[in-house]
């Protein structure tokens, strides 16, 4: 048994907002020193909602939000466009790109091509060429090191959209994946491969609101929940991970969580 993710808990989302930003800006700080840019892979879903709330607002001592030098790739991706209201990048855009404050700098932002929006595999295959060229062109790695991920939790226990049960969470070698059925609508679908996930330098979950307290007690009390998506990233990324919660979404698990701070 590795060493076991942190868990930090707040009264709500808007606590746990600040604390997510230290935890951000600690990632950005370290990867622009080490190499001068911040590559972070974001989901959809509720999280970027709770992401603009910690990085959209003014900085009160505890550093700058250096948008300059983000490179944002996308943790998964519905195989939509980028307008349609189903993209994650449509929605990180409306909850974060549209709103970023002049003088914190503009990120560079990696969508999906569209033009694949009919072959999902060619779409996955493309966005593993997108990742080659920003991460092994640089670092010659076997895959590629996200300096942060920024995840969700499904309240059946999926992040990015590998989902439980699939044979998606076998994959090896594929740094991005096409889905054609997933169980959550879209059913089209590209993701980051089990091992990315797990391989970040750092990894942030963001999981808020009573929807999310079963999943999280299975996830965290019981040796299945080892087992779902989230919790393979869990015991794979063990310290490197930590998690970012509001009371509700932790009410009844018993794995000891740090209340308020970071
Ligand atoms: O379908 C998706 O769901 C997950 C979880 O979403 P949430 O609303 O329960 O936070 C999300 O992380 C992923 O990016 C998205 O495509």
């Amino acid at each position: 048994m590795g060493k076991p993710p942190n868990l930090y808990a707040f009264p709500s989302a808007d606590e746990l907002a600040p604390s997510l930003r230290t935890f951000v800006l600690d990632a950005q700080n370290a990867a622009i020193e080490r190499h001068n840019v911040f590559r972070v892979g974001v989901s959809g879903g509720s999280l970027p909602q709770v992401l603009a709330k910690a990085l959209l607002v003014e900085s009160n001592g505890d550093g700058k939000v250096q948008f300059d030098k983000w490179h944002i790739f996308f943790a998964d991706e519905r195989a939509v466009p980028l307008d349609h209201q189903d993209s994650n990048y449509r929605l990180v855009k409306k909850e974060i790109l549209d709103k970023i404050p002049k003088g914190m700098g503009t990120p560079t932002v990696h969508p999906i091509d569209v033009k694949y929006l009919d072959d999902v595999q060619e779409m996955a295959d493309q966005y593993e060429k997108t990742l080659v060229g920003a991460f092994a062109a640089r670092d010659s790695v076997k895959l590629p090191l996200f300096d942060l991920l920024l995840l969700g939790c499904g309240p059946d226990g999926h992040t990015c959209s590998l989902f439980p049960g699939s044979p998606l969470l076998r994959e090896v070698d594929a740094w991005v994946l096409p889905i054609s059925d997933s169980p959550k609508p879209p059913p089209k679908r590209i993701t980051l491969s089990l091992p990315v996930a797990y391989h970040g330098i750092r990894i942030g979950f963001v999981a808020t609101g009573a929807g999310k307290k079963d999943i999280m007690k299975q996830i965290f009390d019981t040796e299945e929940g080892a087992e779902l998506p989230c919790g393979l990233v869990n015991t794979k990324g063990e310290d490197r991970v930590s998690w970012f919660v509001d009371y509700p979404a932790i009410e009844g698990v018993a794995f000891p969580a740090r209340r308020g701070s970071l």
